[in-house]
């Protein structure tokens, strides 16, 4: 769903219009903004006010992912919706009222939850230039690891077949995928028997992936049902013995894989069971008949009906399952006793058996499978079973930072993580990489090169003599003409050496101010250009060096040993690396600053170091090129325009490699006693977020959002933190009133709160879009009761 808007006509309005921002991040800044998609989850007040600070000065698009409806709270906070809209998408709203701010941005939205964009579609995100999350619940990650593992017993010829899909074995198209060619291995292999079990600690399996069926793409659920039939034919007609090693619950699609074994061993005090119509569903033919086919038409139609979920020491007395065991061990060695009843017994004689005895339930299902696949995709699309699935979910606790932050950083995009609670804000950067060309420096000495003239500014200089000019010619010469002479008098005397100490200094500057010739009266006068040289004493005599931030990019692994992968920053520090091995120090910045000079004199000196810039911002590109060229990279991945900017600046190159959110939340232990010793440290609206992250979790609300939970919610909340503090090792408390003003907000955003905090986090995507000046590293807290804020780096 796009709603593309016109381009302006003509480019110097544009011009016009982001005149003063031009002035902060120039023509090649407002080029990556322009060019620059930007992705916002979650269209909250806070959401869409960082976004009106990115589409006024002109980002190139933006999407918004959201698959709430607006509420009568959204009207309350949020600047971008209106009454009427109540019940209406969010994102679609939210689209609407933001591409009105500026006609040159285009913008469009999903009216989907990030979960389910990031089930359906995994790459999703990585198309952005940033990623920003607003009031996105943690959650632990899903990994693009295998999805089953297959291990072989050489001795016992026994296989073990372990679901290893985070965090609980749904079942969606790849695991069951997985676990088909998982069988196929096995059944090549000749392996005696096959182990079903988990490597999850305390479920099995927990049924068919909703995801699947909220909200389809009908191609997807047809081809699920499919690898889902397919995927029981081949477990219950294997041929091979089969058992599951239950280690934890096994509801509905659970409960079916264990039944479509031979045997099955189930750890104490889990759950089991086909439990459908408790979850409004009907489960198919071929899901009863496994059941009926264990424990007998009676019982099924009991368990069936009721939907019942058996506890362990149950199942066992019906005859669901066959052993009870203490865990997941002695559930693999009672299976491998069981399996090696058949050791005298012939495997084929033993197969043929079994598929005898399950032939009729397998010919049922492959008689019907067209019916069934449409009786059950018209089911899934039917929109009741839809709205009962999207509240289905959401009493499944979602959570999606975590594998949401895990995947950006692979991705390498980065991700911008705000939260506005109460008085409370919180923005968090996640940058795996992120690199500066500080165009704008905080002190800049002019780049002068006197100590070590090139050739040709020698040359010039040289040919100068300050001494012998007459009064007018002297009163216009540029001040670096006169403090190149003088220093060379002062080097005659000092042994070759500039002047480095203060003192030594002086004695320069007062070279320079005795230099006039006294008038009729005997008096010196002291002309504005030789002022202005010895002002330059102090600035522009330091020796060149190679800045230690500039040095550490030059000896990093990503500019010495350059793959296809490396980005046109490190193919550019490569092509640096070499001109400064070559000449011993960095490109000169080619600008001369401005001084009392007649136009000839300046110009000349002006060429002179514009020329050295060109030629060795040539001799980079070149270089670049070629190295570019020797990776197989595209040619215009480095431009001269590009490299320009990059050389002028070289001495204001920075690097920062951030850590990501995940790492940060899956941390066990956190050293905070110095923050928690300072009473004014904000440090505590850390621990106090986090803790309402897991609140969040944990009971699917914000602590204190109803009136009549608030009491409970602290209790709940104090109750979280310590654990959280106890998890860190960390054993400071956190003061009661702190858990008592955040559940005091009850989830509540303040507009002018989210408007703040909006601006401070979108100046921090402009950096990150820029690529110019150090973005927060990397996390910010505002406290609006005391208008204090903080960084810290996590
Ligand atoms: C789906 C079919 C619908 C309609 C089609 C029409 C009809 C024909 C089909 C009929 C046959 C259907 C068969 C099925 O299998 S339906 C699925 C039924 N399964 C369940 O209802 C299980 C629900 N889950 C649980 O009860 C618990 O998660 C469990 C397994 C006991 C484990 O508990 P716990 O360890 O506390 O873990 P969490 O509850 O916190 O869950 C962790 C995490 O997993 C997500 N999740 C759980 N179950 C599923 C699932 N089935 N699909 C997708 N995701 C699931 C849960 O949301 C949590 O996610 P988070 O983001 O919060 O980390």
């Amino acid at each position: 769903m796009s709603s593309p808007s016109p381009k302006s006509p003509e480019q110097s309005d544009k011009s016009k219009k982001y005149d003063r921002q031009l002035r902060l991040w120039g023509d090649h800044g407002q080029r990556l903004l322009e060019n620059s998609k930007v992705c916002l989850i979650n269209a909250t007040a806070l959401g869409t006010e960082i976004l009106k600070s990115l589409v006024l000065p002109g980002i190139g698009s933006f999407t918004i992912v959201d698959g709430e409806k607006i509420s009568e709270e959204d009207i309350g906070s949020n600047f971008f919706l209106e009454n009427d809209s109540i019940g209406l998408s969010r994102a679609q709203v939210a689209t609407q009222s933001l591409l009105e701010l500026n006609p040159d941005v285009r913008g469009d939205y999903i009216d989907e939850s990030p979960e389910h964009v990031m089930a359906h579609t995994q790459d999703f995100f990585n198309k952005f230039t940033v990623v920003i999350a607003t009031a996105l619940p943690e959650k632990r990650f899903s990994s693009d690891a295998k999805l089953v593992a297959v291990s072989v017993n050489d001795k016992s010829g026994v296989a073990t077949l372990t679901l290893q899909r985070p965090p609980v074995n749904s079942l969606n198209l790849e695991l069951l995928t997985d676990i088909s060619s998982g069988l196929t291995e096995i059944e090549k292999a000749k392996c005696r028997g096959v182990i079903l079990t988990s490597s999850a600690e305390s479920v099995f399996s927990a049924g068919l992936d909703i995801f699947e069926v909220y909200k389809p793409n009908p191609e997807r659920l047809n081809h699920f049902w499919k690898v889902l039939q397919d995927t029981w034919l081949k477990l219950y007609g294997f041929p091979y013995a089969t058992v599951a090693v239950i280690n934890g619950h096994a509801p509905a699609g659970g409960c079916l894989l264990a039944l479509s074994c031979e045997y099955r061993i189930m750890s104490k005090n889990y759950t089991i069971g086909l439990n459908e119509t408790q979850l409004g569903l009907v489960a198919p033919k071929w899901f009863i008949a496994s059941m009926r086919n264990v424990i007998g038409q009676r019982q099924s139609e009991l368990a069936l009906t009721a939907g019942r979920l058996f506890k362990t020491d149950e199942a066992l007395s019906l005859g669901l399952v066959d052993e009870v065991v203490d865990n997941k061990e002695e559930g693999i060695s009672k299976a491998e006793q069981f399996l090696s009843r058949f050791r005298n017994i012939a495997p084929e004689v033993r197969g043929m058996t079994k598929q005898l005895v399950r032939e009729d339930t397998i010919k049922d299902l492959m008689k019907t499978r067209e019916q069934d696949l449409n009786t059950f995709v018209q089911y899934a699309l039917n929109p009741k079973v839809q709205e009962y699935l999207e509240k289905y979910m959401q009493a499944l606790k979602t959570k999606v930072l975590i594998p949401l932050s895990r995947h950006l950083w692979d991705a390498q995009v980065p991700l911008v993580v705000c939260r506005s609670i109460g008085f409370l804000g919180y923005i968090r950067l996640q940058v795996k990489e992120h690199t500066v060309i500080e165009t704008h420096p905080d002190s800049e000495n002019p780049d002068l090169r006197l100590d070590k003239p090139w050739p040709a500014l020698k040359e010039h200089l040289d040919s100068i003599n300050v001494a012998t000019l007459d009064q007018k010619t002297r009163s216009h010469i540029p001040a670096i003409v006169i403090l190149y002479y003088y220093l060379n008098k002062y080097k005659e005397f000092h042994d070759g050496n500039v002047p480095r100490t203060r003192a030594e200094k002086d004695v320069l500057r007062k070279m320079i101010r005795d230099s006039p010739i006294p008038d009729e009266h005997g008096v010196k006068v002291l002309e504005e250009n030789f002022e202005e040289a010895i002002h330059y004493v102090n600035t522009c005599l330091n020796p060149q060096t190679i800045p230690s931030n500039v040095q550490t990019i030059l000896d990093d692994d990503s500019c010495i040993n350059l793959t296809q992968n490396s980005s046109p920053f490190w193919v550019m520090c490569a092509a640096l690396r070499e001109l400064v091995q070559s000449e011993g120090a960095l490109p000169v910045s080619g600008s001369l600053p401005d001084m009392a000079a007649d136009t000839n004199s300046y110009i000349t000196l002006q060429q002179l170091y514009y020329k050295q810039a060109q030629l060795q911002a040539e001799a980079v590109f070149r270089r670049a090129s070629q190295i570019a060229r020797n990776l197989g990279l595209p040619q215009d991945i480095i431009t001269e325009s590009e490299v320009k900017l990059f050389c002028k600046h070289a001495n204001e190159l920075h690097l920062i490699r951030g850590c990501c959110i995940a790492d940060e939340y899956e941390r066990t232990s956190l050293d905070l006693t110095s923050y928690l010793e300072d009473p004014d440290s904000l440090m505590f609206y850390y621990i106090t977020l986090r803790g309402l992250e897991r609140f969040i979790s944990e009971f699917n609300t914000y602590p204190g959002q109803f009136d009549d939970q608030v009491e409970p919610d602290v209790l709940k909340l104090k109750s979280i933190i310590s654990k959280l503090l106890s998890e860190w090792n960390c054993s400071h408390a956190l003061r009661d009133e702190r858990v008592h003003e955040v559940c005091r907000y009850g989830g509540a955003e303040l507009h002018s709160v989210s408007a703040i905090l909006g601006g401070c986090a979108a100046h921090e995507v402009i950096k990150l879009i820029t690529h110019q000046y150090k973005p927060l590293n990397n996390a910010f807290f505002y406290d609006a009761i005391t208008s204090n804020s903080a960084t810290f780096c996590l």
